[in-house]
């Protein structure tokens, strides 16, 4: 795991949309995997700056969204697929159909979590994934407990996440919806890069169990200590309760320019 500490916001979105970018010019097909949230919009603003300039393409790019609310209508403003869309996905080159996401509107919800699967198999597997953070350590929906080969199920969000998301629904707890679709823990791990961001103190404790916790179902993000290849891109403040920040500085610092992340 390569922990990389800027303290812009900005920076840390250009160090993984220069990791993408180099993704997509080595192969314009490559399918990515895109989170909701705070956090990767630096991602998605560089992104789509690149884009208009000409820079990158996603003509011929693929990706898959991590999670998706239950039961909220297409239209609600919050559901997961009209963030990203509004975020990112309209901002850019992607054809018709090329995005695609869990359908919390689905009447058979086991058959459509198997479909997902099926579906991002056949795409050939995640090649590049972006992921953000809960407080609570969890990645995508799964909360603490969820099982460490989970693949992608309905979840119920524990009150904290929806303390933290109550302020995407006019401050109140109770409209952000109780359950969810999600990629399990093992969906998330078959990506062949992961690139997580976090930013701000909320997230320093989870931040410091994802980096140098106990691998435990208690911090589902935690299972990414078992994962070859994952890139942690963190504020100071993110980065505050790390033991081993100096060092992960230094080792930042000393890397070649050309390595990447
Ligand atoms: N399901 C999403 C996660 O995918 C996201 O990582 C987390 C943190 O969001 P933010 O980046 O806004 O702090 O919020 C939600 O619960």
């Amino acid at each position: 795991m390569e922990i990389v500490i800027h303290d812009s916001p900005q920076r840390l979105g250009e160090v993984a949309a220069d990791a993408i970018a180099a993704l997509l010019a080595a192969d314009p097909t490559a399918v990515l995997g895109l989170a909701t949230g705070s956090s990767p919009r630096p991602v998605y603003d560089a992104l789509a700056a690149r884009c208009e300039r000409g820079e990158v393409s996603f003509a011929q790019a693929r990706a898959f969204t991590l999670d998706e609310y239950v039961g909220l209508p297409a239209d609600h403003p919050e559901r997961y697929r009209n963030v990203i869309d509004a975020d990112f996905v309209s901002r850019v080159d992607f054809a018709p159909g090329a995005v695609q996401g869990p359908d919390g509107l689905a009447t058979d919800i086991p058959a459509a979590c198997a479909e997902y699967e099926a579906a991002i198999v056949a795409a050939g597997g995640v090649d590049l994934q972006i992921l953000g953070i809960g407080t609570d350590g969890h990645i995508a929906f799964n909360e603490p407990g969820s099982s460490l080969a989970s693949r992608t199920r309905i979840k119920t969000l524990t009150r904290q996440t929806r303390l933290d998301n109550a302020r995407f629904f006019d401050g109140d707890p109770q409209a952000v919806p109780q359950h969810c679709l999600t990629q399990g823990l093992a969906t998330i791990m078959a990506a062949r890069h992961i690139v997580l961001l976090a930013t701000g103190r909320g997230k320093a404790e989870a931040v410091h169990h994802l980096a140098e916790g106990a691998v435990s179902a208690m911090w589902p993000a935690t299972i990414l200590q078992h994962h070859p290849h994952v890139s942690v891109l963190l504020d100071s403040a993110a980065a505050s309760r790390l033991q081993l920040v100096d060092y992960y500085r230094e080792t930042y610092g000393a890397k070649p320019g050309w390595q990447g992340i």
